[in-house]
C-alpha cells in the first residue's frame, strides 16, 4: 500500500515516506553499530574507452534487477566491463559489454564483465519472485602467467529483497566493499607488516575503528586503485576521493589466487608455501611463518536469517496459519582439524538464509539455512563493538548458537477476533541479528617440543618448519614460545611451538618453565628433545618428565615422542646405546638425530604426526559423547533483550531539528516486524503506540504539529488532530483488543 493512503486514515501521524525509510534507510541510514551494510557502489557509466587507468569500470557493480518473474527469471543489467587491454590479447572473446544476461533458476551464467573476465552466478533460491538469493559471484580474470596479472575480483552476490512492485537492487556483498562518506578519504586498514603477497583487507571504516587499540596492530591507509599495464586492476595504497553521498570503494586482493574457493579453503600451509615459492624471504626474517604471522586474528561478519514474512488469505481455505518461518541460525563449532585463522582471510562474511515467506500455496515455508563458522581450537570470540568476550572455544565439536534467526512473522490467521475474521494485517519477519566479531586464536600448537635449556630445542623448530627461531649455545635463548608450521603433506600440516626450555623447578616457578608449561597444556602430543651431549642425557630426561608431572599429572599422560639430539658430538653419540636400552626398559623407543644436520628429523615428524592423527581421533571419540556445556548465552541474551516489553521506552528529544526519537527494544521490534502493506497495520500500530505509552508520554512532553518521531525504521511527522477525530481507543481497547506480538 502506498504512504499517501496509509497517512489518509485518522491517526495522530503523518507518514512520513515509510516506503523510504523502509528501504533506502534500513539499508544505509542510521548506522547502529553493528550494521555495517554493504551494497555495491552506484552505477557509473560503462567504461567504453578505460585505456585511463584509475579507478576502473571492472572495480565495482550494481545490479539492479529488472525483472523477478516466478521463474525466478532475473535480468541483471550494467555490469561494467574490464578495460580493453590492447597488448594482451585477450583469451576469450568479450562476452557482452553492459549488457544484459538472463538467468535461469538451477542455471550458472557467466555475465559479460569484457575481455578478460567473467562471472559466474548461480542462482540458488527463488521461492516467490519477491526475494531472491544468488550465489556467489566471481570475477575473475582469466590467468595470464608472465602478464602479471592474478586474479582481481571476488564478490558474494547475496541477498536480493524486495517486496513485490519496489525496484529491486541486488545486494553485492563483499568483503571488500565499504562505504565511504561524502568528501571523505576511504580509508582501508592494512596489517602493517605489508607484504607483497599480503592481502590488503578493508574494513568498514564506518565500523568499529577503535584507534587507540594498540593491540591490533592496523595502520590506516588510503585506498588507490589503478591499473598497471596490461595486467588486471590492482589495489594500492593511495588516496580516492568519493564524492557521491555514502560511496562505497570495492577494494579487490592484489593477489588473488583465482583458483581457491572461497569457503573450500584447507590448506593451511598455504601461506607459507607461497612464500617459498615466491622466495619471498622476509616472511622467514620474521621468524614466525606467514600462517602465524598473520592469522592468528580475524574479523568476521555473522548475520542471522531474517524471518519470513507473515502473509494474508483472503480465500476461504482451511486453517491455513500463513506465518513465515524463522530465519537460519548462526553458529560457531570448533573444527579439530583446524589449526589457524587462515581461512576468514578469504571467508569473511557468514549470513544465515532468510525463512521464505508464508504464502497462501505453502503452508509454512522453510526455515532459513543455518550457517555454521568453523574455528581452530583455541578460539576466543569477541564482539567487534566494544570487545567484550563471548565465548571461549577450546575443544573440537564444541558448538555455541551465537546469533538466533529472526522469528517469522505471522500471518493473517493469528489476528483473527470476534468482530474481524479476516482481517487485512500479517507481520513481517523479524530481523536477523548481526555482528562484527573479532576472533583470536591463543596458542594452541598441536605438538609442544620440550626439554632442559639449550637440548637444541630451536635447532629442531627451525629444521622442520619455517620458523627461524633464535639459536644459541646458552640456556634459556628461548623466552616465548615459537610457533612453526610442519607440513607432511598437502593435506597434512601441524603446529609445533618451541618452547622455553625447562629446569628443575619449573613446576615450582623456577625459570622460563611455568609460562611454558601452561602452553604446553595445550598441546595434543609433545616431542621431547633429550641433549645427547650431556653429563647424563638419561637423567635429564627423567628429570624433566618429572617436572611435567609435578606441573600437571595430565602432560604426562600426553602422546609423546623422545628424541636424543646432537649425535654429530662423539659424546652423544657413544652414549646413544645406553640412553636408548635404558630407554627400552621402560617401554620407549627413543629417535636419535642431529638436528643441526638435518639427520634424523623427518622420523620424528612422522613418529609426532602419527600420534597427533590418533589424538585427534581420540579426541573426536570423547566429544562425541561427552556432555557440552551450554555456550549458548550469546543467543540467549539476544532472546532475552528481543522479550523487552513494549511499554519499557526513553524519548530523546532533538530541539534543533524538532525531532523526538523514541528508543526501546519492544517498540523497535514492533515496528520493524509491522507490514505496512496491509490496511489493518496501521490500526494496529496506532493501538500499540497508544497502549504503551508512547503518545501520552509524547504529548507529555510537549511534541507540536509537524515535528518528526522516529522509531526504529520508521519516521513519521506528529499531527495535533482532535481527538474525536480518531477512533476513540480508550472504549475499544477491550474488545477489539490489541494482539502483541508473542516475544521470543
Ligand atoms: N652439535 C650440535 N649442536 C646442536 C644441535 N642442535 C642444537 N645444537 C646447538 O645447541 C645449542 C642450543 O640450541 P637451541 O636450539 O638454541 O637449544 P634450545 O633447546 O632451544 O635452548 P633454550 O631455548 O635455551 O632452551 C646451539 O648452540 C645449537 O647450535 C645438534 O644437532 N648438534
Ligand atoms: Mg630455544
Amino acid at each position: 500500500m502506498a504512504p499517501a493512503a496509509i497517512a489518509a486514515a485518522a491517526f495522530p501521524f503523518r507518514l512520513f515516506s515509510a516506503e523510504a525509510r523502509r528501504d533506502g534507510r534500513s539499508a544505509r541510514g542510521k548506522r547502529s553499530s553493528a550494521r555495517p551494510l554493504k551494497y555495491a557502489p552506484p552505477p557509473r557509466p560503462p567504461s567504453s574507452s578505460s585505456a585511463g587507468g584509475g579507478v576502473a569500470a571492472t572495480t565495482f557493480t550494481r545490479l539492479p534487477l529488472r525483472d523477478a518473474p516466478e521463474s525466478a527469471e532475473v535480468t541483471l543489467d550494467r555490469f561494467p566491463t574490464a578495460p580493453a587491454n590492447p597488448e594482451t590479447p585477450a583469451p576469450a572473446p568479450a562476452r557482452g559489454n553492459n549488457g544484459v544476461q538472463r538467468l535461469d533458476d538451477e542455471e550458472e551464467f557467466e555475465v559479460g564483465l569484457g575481455p578478460t573476465s567473467f562471472a559466474q552466478i548461480p542462482l540458488r533460491e527463488s521461492p516467490d519472485g519477491v526475494e531472491l538469493t544468488i550465489g556467489q559471484f566471481e570475477a575473475r580474470a582469466a590467468a595470464r602467467k608472465g602478464a602479471g596479472g592474478r586474479g582481481f575480483a571476488r564478490q558474494m552476490v547475496e541477498h536480493l529483497h524486495g517486496d513485490g512492485d519496489e525496484e529491486e537492487e541486488l545486494v553485492v556483498n563483499s568483503r571488500d566493499v565499504f562505504e565511504v562518506k561524502k568528501g571523505r578519504k576511504a580509508r582501508a586498514l592494512v596489517p602493517e607488516v605489508l607484504d607483497d603477497d599480503d592481502d590488503v583487507v578493508v574494513f568498514d571504516p564506518d565500523y568499529g575503528v577503535d584507534s587507540d587499540d594498540d593491540e591490533e596492530e592496523f595502520d590506516m591507509f588510503p585506498i588507490k586503485q589503478s591499473h598497471e599495464a596490461g595486467a588486471a586492476p590492482r589495489t594500492e595504497l593511495g588516496e580516492l576521493e568519493y564524492d557521491e553521498e555514502e560511496d562505497e570503494v570495492v577494494v579487490f586482493h592484489p593477489d588473488y589466487d583465482d583458483d581457491e574457493e572461497e569457503d573450500d579453503f584447507e590448506d593451511d600451509d598455504y601461506d607459507e608455501e607461497e612464500d617459498a615459492e615466491e622466495g619471498d624471504g622476509e616472511a622467514k626474517e620474521k621468524g614466525v611463518p606467514a600462517v602465524m604471522r598473520c592469522f592468528d586474528t580475524a574479523k568476521i561478519f555473522a548475520k542471522a536469517g531474517d524471518g519470513g514474512n507473515g502473509a494474508v488469505a483472503f480465500r476461504r481455505e482451511k486453517y491455513v496459519p500463513y506465518g513465515g518461518p524463522s530465519g537460519g541460525d548462526v553458529y560457531v563449532q570448533v573444527d579439530g582439524e583446524m589449526n589457524s585463522l587462515l581461512p576468514f582471510r578469504k571467508s569473511v562474511h557468514f549470513r544465515a538464509g532468510r525463512g521464505a515467506h508464508g504464502s497462501g500455496q505453502q503452508q509454512a515455508g522453510a526455515k532459513g539455512e543455518d550457517v555454521v563458522v568453523k574455528v581452530p581450537p583455541g578460539t576466543v570470540v569477541r564482539s567487534s563493538d566494544g570487545g567484550v568476550e563471548l565465548l571461549e572455544l577450546m575443544k573440537p565439536g564444541q558448538r555455541a548458537l551465537l546469533l538466533p534467526g529472526g522469528r517469522g512473522g505471522r500471518g493473517n490467521a493469528a489476528f483473527k477476533s470476534g468482530t474481524n475474521k479476516v482481517p487485512r494485517i500479517a507481520e513481517k519477519g523479524e530481523k536477523g541479528p548481526e555482528m562484527w566479531l573479532d576472533l583470536e586464536l591463543k596458542l594452541v600448537a598441536d605438538v609442544g617440543i620440550v626439554g632442559a635449556p639449550n637440548a637444541g630445542k630451536s635447532t629442531l623448530l627451525s629444521v622442520i618448519s619455517a620458523a627461524k627461531p633464535t639459536i644459541a649455545n646458552y640456556p634459556f635463548t628461548t623466552l616465548l614460545p615459537n610457533l612453526g608450521v610442519v607440513s607432511l603433506d598437502f593435506d597434512a600440516t601441524m603446529v609445533v611451538a618451541d618452547l622455553p626450555g625447562l629446569l628443575e623447578g619449573a613446576h615450582r616457578g623456577y625459570g622460563l618453565g611455568y609460562e611454558f608449561l601452561r602452553h604446553s597444556e595445550r598441546c595434543s602430543v609433545l616431542v621431547h628433545v633429550v641433549d645427547g651431549s650431556a653429563q647424563q642425557p638419561d637423567y635429564e630426561f627423567e628429570a624433566v618428565r618429572l617436572e611435567l608431572e609435578l606441573f600437571s599429572p595430565s602432560l604426562v599422560d600426553k602422546p609423546y615422542v623422545v628424541v636424543y639430539n646432537k649425535m654429530d658430538l662423539p659424546e652423544a653419540s657413544e652414549r646413544w646405546n645406553i640412553f636408548r636400552e635404558k630407554l627400552q626398559a621402560q617401554g620407549i623407543e627413543p629417535y636419535c638425530i642431529s638436528a643441526i644436520n638435518r639427520q634424523g628429523t623427518q622420523d620424528v615428524i612422522h613418529a609426532a604426526y602419527k600420534l597427533l592423527k590418533k589424538e585427534r581421533q581420540r579426541i573426536k571419540e570423547t566429544e562425541e559423547w561427552s556432555e557440552t556445556e551450554n555456550l549458548n548465552h550469546v543467543s540467549d541474551a539476544i532472546k532475552k533483550e528481543r522479550r523487552a516489553p513494549m511499554n519499557e521506552f526513553e524519548i530523546f528529544h532533538d530541539k534543533g531539528t524538532k525531532t523526538w526519537t523514541v528508543v526501546g527494544g519492544g517498540i523497535e521490534r514492533f515496528v520493524q516486524m509491522t507490514n505496512w502493506q496491509y490496511s489493518d497495520s496501521l490500526k494496529r500500530f496506532q493501538h500499540a503506540l497508544e497502549a504503551c505509552g508512547v503518545n501520552r508520554t509524547l504529548i507529555k512532553r510537549g511534541v507540536k504539529e509537524g515535528d518528526t518521531v522516529i522509531i526504529g525504521e520508521m519516521e513519521m511527522v506528529w499531527n495535533d488532530e482532535p481527538k474525536s477525530n480518531r477512533p476513540s481507543n480508550t472504549m475499544n481497547t477491550k474488545d477489539d483488543a490489541v494482539r502483541w506480538p508473542e516475544f521470543g
